[in-house]
């Protein structure tokens, strides 16, 4: 069987996007498949799990892998998004690294280079949050990291602003290799809607209540359903560890819980573009850190050692 022209010349490449908590991972992505499909806070490790978003331009498809921030595990979670970011860039055919040019070269950034020398894919190096410094020292910190390994190509960019990321889409698109698309055209993650809105709303918690709160708690949905008029009824459980958490994520006559769901509900209107009925449960259980079946629901590995 002859292949249409058009897809003779296709190349598809999957692209890891690592670096420390808080460099600008997902906002990256987020600016590359020109949609959000990965929250952001300004809270470190928001993102838990590898997300896809994937961009198909002419005769090219890119799939960007945001992955958890790479830094030093202490809790079982934290080893499971660690080992989930390495595994991300494993997979890959390219690999990003990215780094916030504001915070430089700090331990985290250590780690990150000593795990990247183990990695066989090409690397690149983008530096990120141009924005907010001087051009000196970029090419200050650009000269010494690529000292440090070698990198194919150096990008200078604000994933906040879009500015430069035009240059590493092109970029990407010339170093992929040739073959057939893994996902259909107006694919844009590989999130399913149910995970997607789980991800929305602990995007509005993590803004919402502050401390330890983010890191102690995490959204399921419970169940997604598509009703008849059209509209989307939604289930979801908040887990926290402890009854004090659980009080702070409710407020005062549920005020705060309140506010999260009408954020969340308001968002996935927009995206959905059908009228959404968001119900959110707050629940406590002490050791949702430690429960297999948390991991799963986040596309997480459950690492068998508590330490
Ligand atoms: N000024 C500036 N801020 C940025 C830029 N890119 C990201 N940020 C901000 O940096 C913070 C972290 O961004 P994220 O995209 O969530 O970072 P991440 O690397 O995915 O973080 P983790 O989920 O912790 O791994 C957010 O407040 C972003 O708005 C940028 O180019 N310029």
């Amino acid at each position: 069987m002859t292949e249409p022209a058009e897809l003779a010349n296709t190349s598809c490449g999957f692209i890891a996007l690592v670096g420390a908590p808080n460099a600008g991972k997902s906002t990256l992505l987020n600016s590359l498949v020109g949609t959000k499909v990965s929250i952001v806070t300004h809270k470190a490790q928001t993102t838990r799990s590898q997300v896809r978003g994937v961009l198909t331009l002419d005769q090219a498809q890119l799939v960007f892998i945001d992955t958890p921030g790479i830094f030093a595990p202490k809790r079982r979670l934290e080893r499971a998004m660690v080992e989930s970011a390495w595994g991300g860039a494993g997979d890959a055919d390219l690999v990003a690294f990215i780094i916030d040019v504001d915070r430089g070269i700090t331990p985290d950034i250590e780690i990150l280079l000593e795990g990247l020398e183990n990695i066989k894919q090409p690397r690149v190096l983008i530096l990120n949050k141009i924005d907010t410094v001087k051009h000196e020292s970029l090419l200050t910190l650009s000269q010494t990291l690529n000292e440090r390994m070698r990198f194919e190509a150096t990008f200078m960019l604000s994933a906040l602003k879009g500015h430069g990321v035009q240059d590493f889409i092109d970029w990407c698109v010339k170093h992929i290799p040739p073959g057939p698309w893994h996902f259909p055209e107006d694919h844009l993650t590989d999130l399913t809607m149910a995970i997607t809105a789980a991800e929305i709303t602990r995007e509005k918690l993590f803004l919402r209540v502050h401390d330890e709160i983010p890191y102690n708690s995490t959204v399921e949905t419970e169940s997604f359903k598509i009703q008849k008029d059209g509209s989307y009824k939604i289930d979801q459980v908040v887990y926290v560890t402890r009854d004090s958490h659980k009080k702070i994520v409710l407020g005062a006559g549920g005020q705060t819980i309140k506010a999260i769901g009408a954020e969340a509900r308001k968002e996935l209107m927009e995206m959905y573009e059908v009228p959404i009925h968001l119900f959110l449960f707050v629940k406590v259980r002490e050791k949702w850190a430690d429960d297999p079946e948390r991991y799963q629901e986040m596309g997480l590995e459950f690492p068998q050692n508590k330490k």
